[in-house]
């Protein structure tokens, strides 16, 4: 595409180069992987700055740069007044506007983002639809996987995947979008037909500035849709009505609202609700008919992550009966309440609750199943929400019989740190809590410990392969090394 061409809706400075006849192979935004003929987009970071890398970009290739300031260069240098927003528009042109085409669907909220876009990748396939799939595991197409670093990936690597699942004949891309993403633009210009918002609770408040600020993050979301260009497709707001944040939402959206509620009037709601240690069992009511959902999945907080797949489903025309077929099939997520089972007579749980609610929600959900007692393994990210430590270590105590303090991807902090800044506060007899730190031994301290029928959980970092410790990923799985301490322990 040419250069002049692809600027055409951006709006930009007065440039008093030429930007005729300059033909643009590739957009970037990293100076290391620029190729001949790229446009090279200068992104002012967290940690650096693209336009101290402007030469490098050139050195590689790039014959034109956006930048937010004046370089010299000896190419081309358009500037705009942010270069994030002009990267996700440029993005959107330089892909083909893919979204205009592509079905999609958004889910935000603090937990359960993941959940429910497996449950909705379920539901579409049983509708005969191939799905692509975006999020904190990784990016599928089909059956086929891809890493990810980010649970909302940049806009370039956004809409060039999006590209990636139309030749691939995606028919329903379903997609996780963060708070972070939504701040940082990375999913301007994407043109969702279904929204749909789980819940709020505490977590990130390293990066927003207050609960207030994370809130208006996620109702961007809200606000966008149907901001885009027309695709003649009806657009949905999928709202949580028992979540007092929606009353925000529905405020900040222009498009048709539908709720679920597992305790008040909406438009879908769970009655008769039966939650057991096997598995749920709830009416789902919808204003197209009644039907029993029969889910292996256990807990109150996935009787709301299924009312919300299922309404977003409902919103895209998708047969109850299927939806039905769905849910009833639908084993578990990936590191999602996972049991480690190697035939042992304790359970073993890994979850990836990292947040003070869902850490909360999955010990109540295994209180009321325990039969003796119930063990906790957990620990806080470093480099993230420090104020979230004090209250996920209380939530720990205050529903489990013994909790074993570790850690979870330290980054870059002192593992020693984050322990401190978890249990400094509490009141609670140190009888009932130990730290250890390297978090191999505290999940082998935790199965030498349990006894028959006690149940341990292992929370925080569900289907992650590694641990986080300064800048290295070392190779580590909560669920091989919970297998290989009970093995060890003997059966
Ligand atoms: C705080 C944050 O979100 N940072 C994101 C951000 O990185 P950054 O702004 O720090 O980038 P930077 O390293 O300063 O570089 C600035 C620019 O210089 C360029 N550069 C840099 C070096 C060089 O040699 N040449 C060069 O051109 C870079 O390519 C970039 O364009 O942009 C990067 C590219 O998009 C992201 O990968 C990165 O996510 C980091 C890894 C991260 O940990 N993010 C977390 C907090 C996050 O976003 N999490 C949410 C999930 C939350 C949830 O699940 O609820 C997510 O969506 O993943
Ligand atoms: N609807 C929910 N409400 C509260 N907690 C939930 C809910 N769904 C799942 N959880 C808990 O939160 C954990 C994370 O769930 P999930 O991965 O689906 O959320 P997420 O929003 O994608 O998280 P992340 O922001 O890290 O990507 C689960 O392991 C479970 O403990
Ligand atoms: N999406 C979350 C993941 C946290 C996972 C936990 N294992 C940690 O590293 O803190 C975040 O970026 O905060
Ligand atoms: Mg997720």
């Amino acid at each position: 595409m040419r250069l002049d061409e692809l600027l055409e809706e951006i709006p930009f400075y007065n440039v008093d180069v030429s930007i005729k006849d300059i033909e643009i192979a590739s957009v970037d935004m990293d100076s290391r992987k620029v190729i001949p003929n790229s446009l090279f987009v200068c992104i002012s970071g967290y940690t650096q700055d693209g336009h101290d890398y402007v030469e490098q970009a050139v050195a590689n290739g790039a014959s034109a740069i956006v930048a937010e300031r004046p370089i010299k260069a000896n190419v081309p240098v358009v500037v705009v007044s942010d270069t994030a927003r002009v990267l996700a528009m440029l993005a959107d042109r330089f892909y083909g506007y893919p979204t205009k085409a592509l079905p999609l669907i958004g889910v935000t909220g603090t937990n359960g983002k993941t959940t429910v876009t497996y449950l909705l990748e379920t539901i579409f396939n049983k509708d005969q639809k191939k799905t692509g799939v975006i999020g904190t595991i990784q990016m599928k197409i089909g059956d086929d996987t891809f890493p990810v670093n980010n649970t909302t990936p940049d806009s370039l690597n956004l809409q060039r995947s999006f590209r990636h699942m139309l030749e691939h004949d995606v028919e329903q891309a379903i997609m996780e979008v963060s708070s972070h993403a939504l701040d940082m633009g990375r999913v301007y210009g994407c043109d969702f037909d279904v929204a749909i918002f789980t819940n709020l609770s505490q977590d990130h408040l390293d990066y927003h500035k207050d609960i207030d600020d994370y809130l208006r993050a996620k109702s961007l979301l809200f606000s966008q849709l149907g901001n885009t260009y027309a695709k003649h497709q009806p657009k949905f707001a999928v709202l949580n009505e028992d979540d007092p944040a929606s009353t925000v939402l529905k405020r900040s959206t222009a498009q048709p609202v539908l709720t679920y509620s597992c305790k008040k009037d909406a438009d879908v709601m769970a009655t008769d609700i039966k939650l057991d240690a096997g598995g749920t069992t709830f009416t789902l009511v919808t204003p197209i008919g009644s039907i029993s959902i029969n889910s292996k999945l256990i807990g109150m907080f996935n009787v709301y992550n299924m009312l919300a797949a299922s309404t977003a489903a409902i919103a895209k025309q998708v047969p109850l009966a299927t939806i039905k077929e769905a849910l009833d099939s639908i084993t578990g997520v990936n590191g999602r309440f996972e049991p480690v089972d190697e035939k042992q007579n304790y359970a073993v749980i890994v979850d990836y609750a990292h947040t003070p609610d869902s850490l909360e929600n999955v010990l109540q959900t295994i209180k009321e199943f325990a039969e003796r007692k119930v063990y906790v393994v957990v620990g806080c990210g470093g480099d993230r929400d420090r104020t979230k430590r004090p209250l996920m270590a209380g939530i720990a105590l205050q529903y489990a019989d013994r909790a074993i303090f570790t850690s979870d991807n330290p980054r870059t902090e002192d593992p020693a740190k984050i322990l401190d800044d978890m249990t400094k506060g509490l009141s609670v007899s140190k009888d009932n809590y130990e730290i250890i730190s390297d978090r191999k031994e505290a999940i082998q301290f935790a199965v030498e410990q349990a006894e028959e029928n006690d149940i341990i959980l292992i929370a925080g970092k569900g289907h992650e392969t590694y641990q986080q410790i300064g800048h290295v990923k070392h190779d580590f799985d909560d669920r091989e090394v919970a297998r290989n301490a009970i093995r060890k322990k003997g059966i």
